[in-house]
Formats: structure tokens, sequence, C-alpha cells
């Protein structure tokens, strides 16, 4: 393992160095302003190698071409940078590539089973997959149960079920089925599924710079201008004093003077960071979405799946008023017979474990009304006109009272006490008649507690979002430690709460994995979809954990804080550098002119030349000494943001204008060793 792992990463190594030489293509080097004024230095000084008057100076040739080297390295360590850090996902594209070979299918037609390419699949195709297949597409689940291996999606090796209805339906392509048979409507045309969005993303295919990257460019180019302009007309005033100049050193001021560090790192210290989530196993569909997931101030989740386990098991019939078990479990169960939800089937389970019956026959002929979160209900319409359903308790009692019926007067009690041991009642009415409540077991995920807390010490508040009644939400609530929570909340309550906050000015994570949360998922500056969670889900998101563990949002989040203060941190430290090497070699220019600028001479370098060649070769080691720190990101502690910018502040600005002080006085005392 460990030798493969060297082996990878000697390959992505080489790759990179290619890379870099590749990158020197100007129409490439364009796009990253600062390094294009590098390499056009890089050719200027490289013509006077060989043409030593063209501007009429008088610099010695082996000098130009120091200058030269010097800048074709400094431009190759940026590109070196970008590719090393674009490298991994590289490497994992071709990976998951592998994965996407084409197989066959079994498609559903009208008159049987037909053996198809998976490159033939549309959507709305179905078709069947048993054990030991490879699921041909994207889809969802519409009949049976399977246990299906994720690992080449998601490296998790556990299989992990997948079952018709509720939010454990979704399937991705290339996963494979392990035990059982799973009929599976397709849901993606070919080139538009999840493994060639996840591939695309991985490889950076699509990368775009996001909009503080775009400031920050813009703000380090306009830097570059107004130094380009400077230095440009520095002669001029430098003949009125009768000082000649020579072009070579006006370069190499030039491109000492201009953010070089800030600029080489940058685009390697975005990629990295979206890597960084990616290893993560967290797909993030844009580097805007991590920068966003550094600055949340409040996270929404939903309850069941989320903060629960959310396999809402039936445990207990409890009936109410003068009817009995048996009556509970017969309308329970009729009410399940064609309710494909995990909460539906439980129902059946349940029976069947206690010894209970049912009088199946009652529900031929019947109209199936599915289950929705707008309603919180589900049921059936009996072919003798009868109405069974069962639900939410208060859309139940409010079902009841519309058709005359009256609520027993023990109803609450009973569905209270299932409510504040966390559990979900749901109560079982025909007509106008209620019978019982079905108790729906669920539990907290451990660890929940010390996530919230350290949310809160980030400065980050926690919204629960139920669509469960008020005391199940209440205890859950306690139970995991969360902010705050709002219960029987239909899809559109989501959103509001999302939009309340965003009103206040605040960024807002959701988590979900239900189709009814897709809505919240897109109105969310950052939504994160459970991988185990629908379609919907995943396609409203601009993350999606291939974990299934929302908990994870703690990291994503300092992921994103850390990608945001590597880039501050090394923008102050990229500009505080320049003052050092201002003092290298404005008086080394002036020097050669007028020896008495001596007394400017601060560092006391060896000569004019070393000074320039010490300033120059600091300035372009130190991009590959600080990709290190650009890949891994700079330390991150849950504290305040304003103790880490003004820490940030100290060690990067002073850092800054203390380091090259340091090296290009050690640089320099080599150099002039020959200079
Ligand atoms: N199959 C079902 N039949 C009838 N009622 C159901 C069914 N499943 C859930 N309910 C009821 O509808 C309510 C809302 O369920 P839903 O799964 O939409 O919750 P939610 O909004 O996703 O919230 P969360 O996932 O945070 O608990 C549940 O609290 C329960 O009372
Ligand atoms: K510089
Ligand atoms: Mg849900």
């Amino acid at each position: 393992m460990n030798q493969k792992k060297s082996a990878l990463s000697r390959e992505i190594m080489q790759n990179a160095i290619k890379e870099s030489f590749l990158k020197l293509d100007p129409r490439v080097m364009i796009r990253n302003p600062i390094m294009f004024v590098v390499e056009v230095g890089f050719i200027i000084t490289l013509l006077l190698t060989f043409v030593p008057g063209a501007f009429g100076g008088a610099t010695p040739r082996w000098f130009n071409l120091v200058v030269s080297v010097i800048l074709l390295f400094t431009v190759l360590f940026a590109n070196f940078a970008e590719a090393l850090a674009e490298g991994r996902g590289k490497a994992q594209a071709d990976s998951l590539k592998r994965t996407k070979k084409e197989i066959t299918a079994n498609k559903i037609t009208g008159n049987g089973v037909k053996t198809v390419s998976s490159t033939d699949l549309r959507k709305g195709d179905v078709v069947l997959v048993s054990q030991g297949e490879s699921i041909p597409g994207d889809g969802e689940v519409i009949e049976g149960l399977a246990s299906v291996d994720e690992s080449a999606i998601t490296g998790e090796s556990a299989p992990v079920i997948k079952e018709a209805g509720g939010d454990f339906s979704s399937v991705t392509g290339g996963t494979r089925v392990i035990s059982d048979q799973i009929k599976v409507r397709i849901t993606s045309d070919p080139g538009e599924s999840f493994l060639d969005r996840m591939i695309s993303l991985v490889e950076g295919a699509k990368r775009q710079k996001t909009p503080n990257e775009i400031a920050l460019t813009t703000v380090l180019t306009s830097l570059t201008l107004i130094f380009l302009i400077v230095v440009v007309t520095l002669p001029f005033f430098g003949a009125y004093l009768n000082i000649e100049i020579e072009v070579p050193m006006l370069v190499a001021l030039l491109v000492c003077l201009i953010p070089t560090t800030i600029g080489g790192l940058l685009s390697a210290i975005g990629i990295a960071g979206m890597d960084r989530v990616t290893r993560f196993n967290v797909l993030a569909m844009s580097g805007k979405a991590v920068e966003a997931a550094g600055d949340i101030n409040t996270i929404i989740l939903d309850k069941t799946g989320t903060i629960t386990y959310g396999n809402r098991m039936a445990s207990e019939f409890i009936p109410v008023g003068t009817e009995t078990v048996a009556d509970v479990a017969e309308w329970a169960a009729i009410s399940s017979v064609k309710d494909e939800t995990p909460e539906g089937r439980s129902v059946l389970e349940l029976i069947k474990q206690q010894g209970l019956s049912y009088e199946a026959g009652l529900a031929d002929g019947g109209e199936f009304v599915e289950f929705k979160a707008e309603t919180r209900m589900s049921g059936i319409d009996l072919k003798d006109g009868r109405k069974v359903r069962k639900g939410a308790v208060d859309a139940i009692k409010k079902w009841v009272a519309a058709q005359g019926g009256a609520v027993p007067a023990d109803l609450d009690k009973n569905s209270d006490s299932v409510a504040s041991a966390g559990g979900t009642p749901l109560a079982v009415a025909v007509d106008n008649r209620i019978y019982g409540i079905i108790y729906l077991k669920d539990t907290v995920k451990p660890g929940m507690r010390e996530r919230f807390e350290q949310m809160r010490q980030m400065g980050i508040k926690s919204i629960m979002c139920t669509g469960d009644n008020p005391l199940t939400a209440a205890t859950i609530a306690r139970e995991a430690g969360v902010d705050d929570f709002i219960a029987e909340s239909k899809p559109e309550d989501k959103i509001a709460v999302i939009r309340r906050e965003q009103a206040q000015g605040k960024l807002v994570a959701m988590t979900g994995d239900g189709t009814n949360d897709a809505p919240a998922l897109a109105q969310a500056d950052v939504g994160i979809a459970m991988n185990s969670g629908t379609v919907a889900a995943k396609e409203a998101a601009n993350m999606v954990d291939l974990d299934s563990d929302p908990s994870k949002i703690i990291e994503v989040v300092a992921i994103g804080k850390q990608l945001l203060m590597t880039r501050g941190a090394l923008t102050t430290f990229s500009i505080a550098n320049d003052i050092a090497k201002y003092f290298a070699i404005i008086p080394a220019l002036f020097m050669i002119a007028i020896p008495e600028m001596d007394v400017l001479n601060v560092m006391k370098l060896g000569s004019p030349m070393s000074a320039i060649i010490s300033a120059l070769i600091f300035n372009a080691i130190i991009i590959p000494l600080l990709i290190p720190l650009s890949m891994k990101g700079v330390a991150y502690k849950p504290v305040s943001s304003a103790r880490l910018l003004s820490r940030n502040l100290f060690v990067y600005g002073m850092g800054g204008v203390i380091v090259p002080f340091a090296g290009i006085k050690i640089i320099d005392l080599l150099v002039h060793l020959w200079v």
C-alpha cells in the first residue's frame, strides 16, 4: 500500500514537472497576469543575453543570463505549484474513469427483459439488477431491497442497504449489488451521471475562479500595473540626474516589487482547498461553495437521517379510547400495504413479528394515497368508500375533525409519551374515527452533542428543522444539543427559515437527504446532501457527502476557513516581503552611478549585482518553499475569527518583513563569493 502510494506521488511529481514547462505557453500564462509579467521579463533578459546592446545598455552578458535563468525558474516554480495541486485530482479522476466502463444492463421492456449496453440507457428506463451485477446508471430503486457495494465511489467498503421509497432509494451507476435484486428507474442520460460529474470535478476540468479569487487577482494585477508604470518611468528620472539605469536592473526591480509569491501560489491554494474537501469524501461542486462554508454563521439540519439514524421503525401499536391493539394493528397495516417508505414497511414487519394479522383483501382495488411531506399522511381509499389514514398526530386530528369526528381524550397523553421519549407517534384513523398510535422509534447518532459544541465555539448556530411534532423535536434537540429547533415544518418552512437568516446578512448551510429538503438545499449558501439521500437532494445541493455523515459540515467549515486564511496569510506575507527586496535593490541600482548611495545599503550586501541576484533568487525560491503550506493550509483552531485574523496578521506580516532580510543576506554572502 505504502509502496503504491509513493509510486503515485512519484508519478504526480513527474507529471507536475512536465506540466510546469507546458504551462509556459504564453496563452496559458496570460491567465495569471503577475507571472506573465515575469515571463516577459525572462524573454527580455534572454534576448539581452544574446544581444547585450539591444537596448543600448552595457550589463555583462553573464549577468543578463543569470537574471533570465532565475526568472525562468520563478515562472516554473509557480507553474509547478499549480500542477502539483492539480495532480492528485487528475490521478483520482483516472481511477474513477476505470470504474466507468461500459457494462450490460437488463432493461425491462413491454415484453420482458432485454440485454442492452449501459450507454444506451436513457432517463426513465427501468432496469433489473441482481446479485453480483453492477448498477448500469444513476437511478432510484422502485421495487425491492438490496445491499450495495459503493466502495468504487465512496471508498467505504461496508455495503449499504438501498430500498424503494423513502430517503434511501437512490443508487449510483458503477456501484455493485452484492445481495438480492432491485428494479431501478434510471434518472440520468449518458454523460450526465454522478460519476461523470465527479470525474470532471476532481479533474478540475471546469474549475472556475471564485468571486474571492477574482477580486484578489484584480487587486494584485492593479498593483502590478502600478509598479510597471513606476519602473518604466524610472529611467526618465534617472536620465535627469544623469544616471543610466539598465534594462535588466529594471526588470529585476519590477519582478521583486510585484507580488509574485501570492501570484505564483494563488491558484494552487484554491485547488488544494477543494482537494482537501474531496479527500474528506465530500464532493464540492464549486470552489465558491467551499469558501462560503468558511464563512457560515448558521447551519440548518433535518432531524431524521441526519441527527438521528433515520431508520424510523414501528415498535409498538398503542390503542386509544375503547379500541384494541388488534384494531390499531389492522388499520395501521391496511394503510401501509402500498406504502413503500421504510416507515410503512416497518408497520407490516411489526405485525409479522408480534404474530398479529390483518385482512389484506380489504385493500384490493383501493386507491393508494402516497405519503407527502406537505400532508404528513399516507393511506388508502378503500373500494367500499372508507378512507384509511396514518400520519403525524396533528395532521390526522385535523383530518378527522374535518369529517366531524371527535378526538379521543387519551390520544394526546399517549402521543406525548411517545414523543417525549424521542419517538415519532403516527395516529391511525378510518374516516372520522381515531384508533390509536404507531410508535416509530429512532435514535440520535453518537457524538452529536460534542459536534454541536464545537460549532458553537466556531460561532456557528445550529437549527434543527423537522417535519415531526414539537415534543419529539424538543426531545431530540435536547439530546443532540442543537441551539434551536423548528417542528412541524413543511418544505417551504425550511426555505423560510433559511431566507430569514439570510435576510439578517447571515450565510446559511443546510444538510439534508430527502426530496422534501431539495428546495432548501438549493436556497442555502452551502447545501450538503447525503450520498445516501434522494437524487433530487443531491442535484439541488452544491456539496455531496459520500459518507452521509452530516456532522462533517464541521470539517468542511474548517477547510473553508483554512482556505480563506491561507490565501490571506500568504498575501500578507507576499506584500510584506517586497519591503526587504525594495531595500536590497534600490540602493544597488543607484550605487552603480553614485557610490555615495552606499549609506542606503542598509543590508550591507556584497555588491550591487550580487544584491540584485540575491533578491531575485530569494523571490524565486520562496515559491517552492511555501508550496507545502499552500497545500496543507495554515493551522486552524476553532476560535473566533477576529482573534485568528490578528494573530495571522502578526505572524505572516512580521514574518514577511523579517524572513527576506535574513534570507537575502544569507544568499548574498554566498553569491558575493563569485560576484
Ligand atoms: N410513511 C408515512 N406515512 C405517514 N406519515 C408519515 C410517514 N412518514 C413520516 N410521516 C409523518 O410525517 C412527518 C414528516 O415526515 P418527513 O419524513 O417529511 O419529516 P422531515 O420533514 O423530513 O423531517 P426530518 O427528516 O427532519 O424528521 C413525520 O414526522 C411523521 O409524523
Ligand atoms: K515579488
Ligand atoms: Mg427527512
